[in-house]
C-alpha cells in the first residue's frame, strides 16, 4: 500500500503551520498512522515544536529548503519513513519560499515513485497580504515567481486570513488566484479553518484534467473545459476563436517500467528530443550488452547518464511536466528497445 502525501504549501506566515496543527488534531481521532515532515530554513526548529503533543512522528529537516539545498535528504528521509513507519498518510510542510515544483521533483525520485500517492497541493494564501506581495515582488522575479507557482500549481487554495483583509481586496485577491490558477478551488478560511474532510479528498487536479481530457477526445464536437478568461470570453460572444483555455495549470506526472534493455544511444537521443513541457525525466535502465544499472536525469535539455553500482532499484522512468503526451512518449521511449 502506498503513503499519501499532501504538500502543504504557501508563503511565509501563511497559516500552513495552522493549517497543520488542525489537521493532525483531526486525524488523531482517526485510526491512521501519520508523520509530518516539516522543513524550516534556518538551523531552529520553530514550527515542529508547535506540533509536539498530537503523537506523530514529526520528522524535520531543517537549515534549507527541501525545493532546492536538502532536496535529497527529503527523498532520503521519506524512503526511511516509509520502510521505517510505512505511514497511511505523510503531511509535508514546506518552508514559505519553496517552489512546489522543485519538491514535486524530489517526491518523484524513481525509488520512492510507488511507494507514495501524491494526494495534493495545498496552498495557503495570506488574503491580507496577496496583492501587496505580488506587486512589491513583481520586480524581483525569483520571488514572484515562486509565490505564483505556490498558487498556480495548487490543487486547492485557502484563502485565509479573511478577517484581516476588506471585502474589496479580497474580491481583488481571489480574483487573481483565479487568474492565476482557474482550476483550484478557493476555500475563504480564517485560521485556517476548512472542513478537513473536504481538505483531505483534494486529489490532484492533473488526474482529473486527464479524465476530462478523455471524455473531450470521445465525443465529436470540441467542447471548452475549465473557466476561460474574460478576454476569451468576450471574443467568444462575438464569435471569434478563442485560445485554449489553461488546462494544464498543474504539474503531471507519471512512471513507466521498462520491459527490459534498451538500446544506449537510442534511448540518450529520446530523452534529448522530449518536448519541452517535459520538465523532468529520470530513473534507472539498463542497456543492451551492459551489466550495470545506469541511472539517467534529464533537465532542461541536460542529459546526465552513469553507471548505477546498485541492483535494487528497478528499472523505471519517471516524468514530470504539464500537459504531457504520455502515450507519445511511451511510443517514443519504447522504440528504443
Ligand atoms: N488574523 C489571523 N491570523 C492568523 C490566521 N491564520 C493564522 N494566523 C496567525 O498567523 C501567524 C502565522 O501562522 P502560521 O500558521 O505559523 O504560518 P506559516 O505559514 O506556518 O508560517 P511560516 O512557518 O513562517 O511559513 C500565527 O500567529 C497565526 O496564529 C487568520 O486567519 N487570521
Amino acid at each position: 500500500m502506498s503513503a499519501q502525501v499532501y504538500l502543504l504549501t504557501g508563503y511565509l506566515g501563511s497559516g500552513k503551520t495552522t493549517l497543520l496543527q488542525k489537521m493532525l488534531a483531526h486525524l488523531r481521532v482517526q485510526d491512521e498512522k501519520v508523520v509530518v515532515v516539516m522543513n524550516e530554513m534556518g538551523e531552529e526548529d520553530i514550527d515542529g515544536e508547535q506540533l509536539q503533543g498530537f503523537g506523530f512522528p514529526v520528522k524535520k529537516l531543517l537549515d534549507g529548503c527541501i525545493c532546492c539545498s536538502i532536496r535529497g535528504e527529503m527523498t532520503e528521509s521519506l524512503k526511511e519513513v516509509i520502510t521505517s513507519i510505512n505511514p497511511d498518510k505523510i503531511l509535508i510542510e514546506t518552508t514559505g519560499v519553496a517552489d512546489p515544483i522543485d519538491v514535486i521533483d524530489g517526491l518523484t525520485h524513481p525509488e520512492l515513485y510507488e511507494q507514495i500517492e501524491m494526494k495534493g497541493i495545498v496552498s495557503v494564501v495570506d488574503a491580507s497580504r496577496f496583492l501587496e506581495l505580488n506587486s512589491r515582488f513583481q520586480s524581483t522575479g525569483a520571488l514572484v515567481k515562486t509565490i505564483r507557482n505556490q498558487v498556480k500549481y495548487a490543487d486547492l487554495l485557502l484563502v485565509n486570513k479573511v478577517d484581516r483583509a476588506t471585502g474589496d481586496t479580497l474580491e481583488k485577491v481571489k480574483r487573481k488566484l483565479s487568474e492565476i490558477n482557474p482550476n483550484a478551488p478557493l476555500y475563504d478560511t480564517v485560521q485556517s479553518d476548512i472542513d478537513l474532510h473536504t481538505l483531505l479528498s483534494v486529489s490532484r487536479l492533473s488526474e482529473n484534467i486527464e479524465l476530462r481530457r478523455e471524455a473531450v477526445s470521445s465525443v465529436p464536437v470540441q467542447k471548452t473545459i475549465g473557466r476561460m478568461s474574460p478576454m476569451d470570453r468576450l471574443k467568444q460572444s462575438l464569435g471569434l476563436s478563442t485560445g485554449q483555455p489553461s488546462l494544464y495549470n498543474s504539474i503531471e506526472t507519471f512512471s513507466y517500467r521498462f520491459k527490459g534493455a534498451v538500446d544506449a544511444g537510442r534511448f540518450e537521443d529520446f530523452l534529448y528530443d522530449l518536448p519541452k513541457n517535459v520538465y523532468r525525466a529520470k530513473g534507472y535502465v539498463q542497456f543492451h550488452g551492459r551489466e550495470e544499472l545506469i541511472s539517467f536525469q534529464h533537465t532542461d535539455n541536460q542529459v546526465h547518464l552513469f553507471p548505477f553500482e546498485n541492483h535494487g532499484p528497478k528499472m523505471v522512468a519517471v516524468f514530470i511536466g504539464e500537459g504531457m503526451n504520455r502515450d507519445k512518449i511511451i511510443t517514443d521511449l519504447e522504440s528504443c528497445y
